[in-house]
């Protein structure tokens, strides 16, 4: 069924096996335009740009999820099912629900707790956690140690709300399911990977802290995680 409501690249070839997965669009062109080589795009529809080249002269790809769990279901879902991705590996930013996480820090989160009712309605997932895949987490935690980059293995909370009415309710998703920090897709993105029995992980850099009211901005969110980047460039193949 390609291409697809959503990707219009007209053959699986256009993308490589594993895919980068950042939220903005602008995020994966910045990728393209900085770390890739002989790069080609094969997606522009809606906007959610897509490219495939080379890093250090091996095949990967770079596609924006879009924010929110429906959104990264859609695009997941028919890299997996319809373009014979293997592995997608989510790149975004997040809020430190801990004082200890400093901004640009990267997490790589080992399970993602939601409240999200994506992976029940999906395929009948009844349980609030999903890991990552094991494999891909052992090579990205090595990579980092490779590159000399600290990162964190944690649970994170992937949450269907970025503006909530009760704001200090993080504390108890923090305390009560052992969360260190907020984004809004690796939930969704994990369900999809174990339904369609392929791998996903996700690293994250923390762009805000809600306990310490730091922040950075649009544009660092945009193009200066380049830590995280560089870490999931490496498993190009
Ligand atoms: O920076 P990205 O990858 O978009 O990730 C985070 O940023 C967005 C909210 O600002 C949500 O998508 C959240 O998960
Ligand atoms: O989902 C997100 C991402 C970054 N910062 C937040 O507070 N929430």
């Amino acid at each position: 069924m390609i291409p697809t409501p959503h990707i219009e690249a007209k053959n699986k070839e256009e993308i490589a096996k594993t895919v980068l997965m950042p939220g903005d669009p602008l995020r994966a062109k910045f990728i393209a335009d900085n770390f890739l080589e002989d790069v080609k795009q094969f997606n522009s529809v809606r906007n959610v740009l897509g490219y495939t080249g080379t890093y250090k002269g091996r095949r990967i790809s770079v596609m924006a999820s879009g924010m929110g769990m429906p959104s990264i279901g859609i695009y997941s879902y028919e890299l997996f099912k319809f373009y014979g991705v293997e592995n997608i590996i989510r790149i975004g930013s997040c809020g430190a629900y801990t004082p200890e996480l400093k901004l640009y820090d990267v997490i790589l989160a080992k399970e993602a707790w939601s409240e999200s009712t994506y992976a029940k309605v999906q395929g009948g997932y009844q349980r609030d956690v999903i890991e990552g895949s094991p494999e891909l987490n052992e090579k990205l935690i090595k990579i980092a140690a490779e590159l000399g980059i600290p990162i964190n293995v944690a649970r994170i909370h992937s949450s269907d709300v970025f503006y909530r009415e009760n704001f200090e309710q993080y504390k108890e998703i923090r305390d009560k399911y052992g969360c260190v920090a907020v984004e809004m897709e690796a939930f969704a993105l994990f369900h999809n990977a174990k339904v369609l029995g392929k791998n996903a992980a996700c690293l994250l850099t923390v762009s805000d802290n809600l306990a310490t009211g730091e922040e950075t901005t649009s544009q660092e969110r945009q193009n200066a995680f380049t830590n995280m980047m560089k870490i999931a460039l490496e498993m190009a193949e």
